[in-house]
Parts: structure tokens; C-alpha cells; sequence
């Protein structure tokens, strides 16, 4: 069902921004389909920020235009920042007040008043779990009761777009878990379109329906977290076979098999590339039934995330996490 402002909730179309001698951003396009989560990655300095201060109206890109909830950001920046939440690594509450005064202060600067501002941030303390500490000062909360407060605060004035810097950075897994709940719930029940930037790949590929990796400014890979795996070459099944099994047997039958690629065999172990491995793995157990090779386990293995970073950026995130370009 299209939204009101169509299927694409964020349009960046060409986006040019530069700093001096640096180029920033180089020509970024991208689109983010209305009531979804999508998720920039890429290393220190890649546009991330950038491309975020320009989709809020925080900064104005030198050439390019996007559109943010049907509204031009050059044109039309009070209409975007209407529309948009906004959700920052600094957290933007005062922790000398409690997360109830917190909230009705956001919510006042939306220009919310009385009982129509009382009722909702009532909502949005139920909603994340905050009620029973809403009358109390911030800087009593844990990390995790913060960041939830950072949210809510984006979301006092009901916004259809939802920017998120890092969410879950420095949480416990408990923390994060939660947090990913809650944004996995607002965007399929609220249809709330949620753009993240994370330096977490587990968190992009759990969360994020649709992900851009951003390197030097560009867009170099896009799509989703499947898709970009399914890139590289598949699936990998391993099987350990049986001690009394026939291993040169059971090497020609899996090599054999169509679909099935880089056949190697480790000790008792064989390992193959396959391009789906979840119906590959009934195919293979039939033929070495057939063939009579005993087989102990077999398991499937789908590439990580970082394996498709590291295709596209040249580097692993670990390492480009540490590069300032
Ligand atoms: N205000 C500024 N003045 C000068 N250079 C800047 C400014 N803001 C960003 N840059 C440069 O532009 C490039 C892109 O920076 P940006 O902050 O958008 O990257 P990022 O992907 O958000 O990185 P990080 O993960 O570190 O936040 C970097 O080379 C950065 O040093």
C-alpha cells in the first residue's frame, strides 16, 4: 500500500558534498522504501554522517537534491523536519530531569501542549517499557533505559521517518536485543521508515530489510542482507561423514551433484559450495543413501556479512573501522 508521499519515503538522488580538498560525498543515490528499515554501512569517513545531516537539513549538499517524506530538503526544510525524527550517538536529554519531563519538553519545542502532550508521552513511556522510572532523573537510568528515552524522544511528535545514528552503540546484549525489538516493531506495525547508520554488521543484517555500503562517498553495493550474501558463492555444506564410510566414494557423488562447486575434503570432512543450501542438503543426503556412505552430520553455513564488505570496500569492517580515509 502506497504511503502518502508514494513507495519511497527517502530519495537521495546525486549528492555531491565537499569539505575543502575532501570529497565527502560523490554522487550518492539511493532510495528507501516507505515503511522500512534500511542501513548504512561503511568505514570511518565513508559519507555516513554526511549523508545524514543532508537527509535532516542539518547541512546542504554542494549538488544533488533528495526528497525525505515527499518534501524537498532544500526547498521544504520545516515540511522535512516535521516529518522526521531524529535520533543522534549524543544523547539530547537533560539528566538532571526526570524521562517524563524529558519527553513533554521535546515534545513542547514540536509546540505539543496539555493533555494532548500528556496523553502521548504517557504512550511512548508504556511503549518503552519506561513507566515505572518516568518520575525518575535521567542520570539514575541504566544505558539501555537512555537510549530508549533517545528514541522515544525522536518520536514524540509522530513522525513518519525515523533517523537513527548507531542505535544500540555501547549497549549490553540485553540492551540491544530489546531496542532491536522495538525498532523491528515500529516500522512493520507503524509502518514508521527507519534509516540507521550501525557500525554492528549483526545488527545491519538482523534489522536492516535493506542495506547501501557506502565507501569514499559512493554507493558500492546495495540490496538485501541475503542478496549481498548470495553474491558470493553460496552456500556452504559441510559433511562429516561416518568412520567406516568410503571417502573417495563420497567425494565423486558429491562432485557429481549439479549446483554443487569447490568440492574439498578435509579429514573425514566434506565441504562443498552450493547455491541454496537449505534444499541442496535433502539432494545430498539421498545421493550418498544411494551410494551407501554413512553420513554423521551435515551442516550449512551461509556467508557472513563482513565477507561481502570485505568484497566491496577491500577491507574487513574490523580493520576499516580503524581507517580514517
Ligand atoms: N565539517 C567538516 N569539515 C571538514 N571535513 C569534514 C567535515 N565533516 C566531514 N568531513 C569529512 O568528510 C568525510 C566524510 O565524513 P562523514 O562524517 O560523513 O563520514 P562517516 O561515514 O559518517 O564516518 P563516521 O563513521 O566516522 O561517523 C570524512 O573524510 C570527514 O573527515
Amino acid at each position: 500500500m502506497p504511503g502518502p508521499f508514494g513507495e519511497s519515503a527517502i530519495k537521495a538522488d546525486t549528492l555531491v558534498k565537499t569539505y575543502g580538498e575532501v570529497t565527502a560525498l560523490a554522487g550518492l543515490s539511493f532510495t528507501v522504501p516507505a515503511g522500512s528499515v534500511f542501513g548504512l554501512l561503511g568505514p570511518n569517513g565513508a559519507g555516513k554522517s554526511t549523508t545524514m545531516k543532508i537527509l535532516t537539513t542539518l547541512s546542504r549538499p554542494d549538488s544533488g537534491t533528495a526528497t525525505v517524506a515527499g518534501h524537498d530538503v532544500l526547498r521544504e526544510p520545516n515540511e522535512v523536519r516535521r516529518a522526521i525524527g531524529v535520533v543522534t550517538q549524543r544523547s539530547g536529554t537533560d539528566p538532571q530531569a526526570t524521562g517524563r519531563e524529558n519527553l513533554l519538553l521535546a515534545g513542547r519545542i514540536h509546540g505539543m501542549r496539555g493533555t494532548a502532550a500528556r496523553s502521548r508521552v504517557d504512550e511512548l513511556l508504556e511503549r518503552f517499557d519506561l513507566t515505572s522510572a518516568a518520575d525518575r532523573v535521567v542520570r539514575t537510568y541504566s544505558g539501555g533505559m537512555q537510549r530508549k528515552l533517545d528514541v522515544a524522544m525522536g518520536l514524540v511528535h509522530g513522525p513518519v521517518v525515523l533517523f537513527l545514528d548507531e542505535p544500540t552503540t555501547g549497549l549490553d546484549p540485553q540492551a540491544r536485543a530489546d531496542m532491536w525489538a522495538e525498532i523491528a516493531r515500529l516500522s512493520a506495525q507503524e509502518r514508521l521508515t527507519v534509516l540507521l547508520t550501525t557500525h554492528y554488521l549483526e545488527e545491519a543484517d538482523h534489522l536492516a530489510e535493506r542495506l547501501l555500503i557506502v565507501d569514499r562517498g559512493t554507493a558500492v553495493a546495495s540490496g538485501t542482507p541475503d542478496q549481498l550474501k548470495s553474491e558470493l558463492r553460496g552456500d556452504a555444506v559441510v559433511i562429516d561423514l561416518a568412520p567406516e564410510a568410503d571417502l573417495g566414494l563420497a567425494e565423486r557423488a558429491v562432485e557429481a551433484m549439479s549446483g554443487t562447486h569447490e568440492v574439498t575434503v578435509e579429514g573425514r570432512t566434506i565441504r562443498s559450495r552450493v547455491d541454496n543450501g537449505a534444499s541442496a542438503v535433502p539432494a545430498v543426503l539421498a545421493v550418498l543413501e544411494r551410494e551407501a556412505v554413512p553420513v554423521a552430520a551435515v551442516t550449512v553455513a551461509r556467508p557472513a556479512l563482513d565477507d561481502v564488505y570485505l568484497r566491496h570496500t577491500g577491507r574487513s569492517f574490523a580493520i576499516a573501522g580503524e581507517v580514517r580515509v
